[in-house]
């Protein structure tokens, strides 16, 4: 079912901040900041070789990385996103097997244009799953 690791995310509070450590100490070359107010984040994407790093910074009142960035006040790994050939089918196959859909169920899209789900942490060892259409 998962296929290629499309991005690993890391929520923070202060975006520029956590910009500038990637582009001046770690080198990296960032993607403009793109304001994502359906999903209550504000995201940066950083290419790597073999995958993507994604800042994360909360936007609006009732953004879902709020709570995380109150318990990890130095912000942290906030998820990881795999590729699956057929998100509806996957879905489908994750509720099968017990598996909690955050949400409504219902793919969104995401960053890169394309549907986007994710699955509860509880269910997948302590990590925030996210499933993006290949
Ligand atoms: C523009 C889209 C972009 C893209 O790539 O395309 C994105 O990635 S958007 C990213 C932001 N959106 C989301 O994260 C949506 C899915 N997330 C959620 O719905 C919430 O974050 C949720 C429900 C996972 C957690 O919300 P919240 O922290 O407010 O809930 P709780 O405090 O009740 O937490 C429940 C339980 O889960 C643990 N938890 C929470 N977040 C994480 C996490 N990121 N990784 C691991 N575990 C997490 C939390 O500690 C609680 O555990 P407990 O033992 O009960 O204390
Ligand atoms: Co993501």
């Amino acid at each position: 079912m998962i296929g290629r690791l499309n991005h690993v995310a890391i929520a923070v509070r202060d975006l520029e901040s956590a910009c500038a450590v990637y582009r001046d100490t770690l080198g990296a070359r960032l993607s403009p900041a793109v304001p994502q107010p359906e999903h209550g984040v504000t995201t940066v994407f950083i290419e790597l070789p073999n995958t993507k790093i994604e800042l994360l910074a909360p936007l609006g009142a009732d953004s879902p990385i709020a709570r995380f960035l109150e318990r990890n006040a130095d912000g942290g790994i906030h998820h990881i996103c795999y590729e699956v050939d057929d998100i509806l089918a996957a879905r489908d196959r994750l509720v099968e097997k017990g598996a909690r859909v955050l949400g409504s169920g219902e793919p969104k899209i995401g960053a890169h244009g394309k549907p986007v789900l994710f699955l509860h942490p509880k269910d997948f060892c302590g990590t925030l799953v996210e499933l993006e259409q290949a």
